[in-house]
Formats: C-alpha cells, sequence, structure tokens
C-alpha cells in the first residue's frame, strides 16, 4: 500500500539542522482532538528534538481545521515568527462537507505563507475514518505532526538563508 512507502516520520536519512534560532508557532484546531492532540504532541518533540525552545514556540487554539487559515494568518501577524506549523484532522461524514473544508484549507494555508512570505506547514489529516487518523498521530504510520515540525525547521532555515 502507497502509506507504507512513505512514511516520513523517520528521519535518519534527513539532514534536518539546528531550531536554536528558530520561532515557531503551531495551529492546532480542536475538532477529533484525541487525534490533534497527537499531532501537537508530535510537532512538539519533532522541535524540541532539534534545538527549538520551549519560548520560541507559541501555541493557538482553534475551533475546527477552517479556522487554521484564519488563525495561522492571526499567528503571521508576529514578523518574527519564521514558520507556522497547521495541525488538524478532518474525517469524512456523510456529505461533501468535507471535501469543501479540505479544498478550503489546503489552498488557504498556501496563500496565507504567500500573503506573509512565511512558511506555513501542512499538518492535516484528511481522512475517510478515525482509524487512518489515529495511524497517522502516532500510529504504524507515524506522526504526521513531528513531519510537519522537521518541515517547517527545514524551511524556517531555508527561508532565514534567503
Ligand atoms: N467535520 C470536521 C470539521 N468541521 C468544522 C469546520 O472545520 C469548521 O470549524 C466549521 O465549518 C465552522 O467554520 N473540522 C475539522 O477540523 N474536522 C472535521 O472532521
Ligand atoms: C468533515 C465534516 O465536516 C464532517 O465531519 C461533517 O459530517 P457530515 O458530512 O456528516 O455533516
Amino acid at each position: 500500500m502507497s502509506s507504507s512507502l512513505k512514511n516520513l516520520s523517520d528521519f535518519s536519512h534527513i539532514q534536518v539542522g539546528n531550531a536554536a534560532d528558530l520561532k515557531f508557532a503551531i495551529v492546532v484546531s480542536q475538532w477529533n482532538s484525541q487525534v490533534t492532540g497527537a499531532l501537537l504532541n508530535g510537532a512538539y518533540a519533532g522541535l524540541l528534538a532539534h534545538g527549538a525552545v520551549e519560548e520560541n514556540i507559541e501555541l493557538i487554539e482553534v475551533p475546527g481545521s477552517y479556522e487554521l487559515i484564519a488563525g495561522s494568518d492571526m499567528a503571521l501577524r508576529n514578523k518574527e515568527l519564521d514558520a507556522v506549523i497547521a495541525l488538524g484532522c478532518v474525517i469524512q461524514g456523510e456529505t461533501r462537507h468535507f471535501d469543501f473544508i479540505c479544498q478550503a484549507v489546503g489552498t488557504e494555508l498556501a496563500q496565507v505563507g504567500l500573503k506573509h512570505s512565511k512558511p506555513v506547514i501542512f499538518g492535516v489529516l484528511t481522512t475517510d475514518n478515525l482509524a487512518q487518523a489515529m495511524d497517522r498521530a502516532g500510529g504504524k504510520h507515524g506522526n504526521k505532526g513531528e513531519e510537519a515540525a522537521i518541515t517547517a525547521i527545514q524551511m524556517g532555515l531555508i527561508h532565514r538563508s534567503h
């Protein structure tokens, strides 16, 4: 299965760099909090494991994944931030609401990053069911929150050098 081939949570082959001087905001949604809480733990662990310091990590909680858009935009009013990590979990329900949220969040988070010329990392799970989400929030397919943190460090360092 494709997921078994692309578990990025093994970073042993990646030169991540040192996050000691970088400032981050983690914007996390409260919908499906058992999943987003695990993603948040993974993100913190990933940042701290690569030198980030607690006082340089701002936490913003928003109601749902759709609000990650506005939350990330608000976070980036702080011009000192090097990167934003947006964490959420959207699980398919009975209607097409899932499609609209996922499309909007994916597209608009990218636009927020371009608006502020800062990396906004898409750490949003978009799954068919809770089991798939749990597998990617510290389960057999790793922790996408940790992956998002590693990506934020890499992009934050790239931003600093350009
Ligand atoms: N169904 C899920 C939602 N829905 C709520 C939206 O994200 C949003 O808060 C609402 O439409 C008001 O603007 N959010 C998730 O994060 N995950 C879901 O599965
Ligand atoms: C992704 C959602 O908003 C979804 O959980 C809402 O469920 P439903 O499509 O059954 O209203």
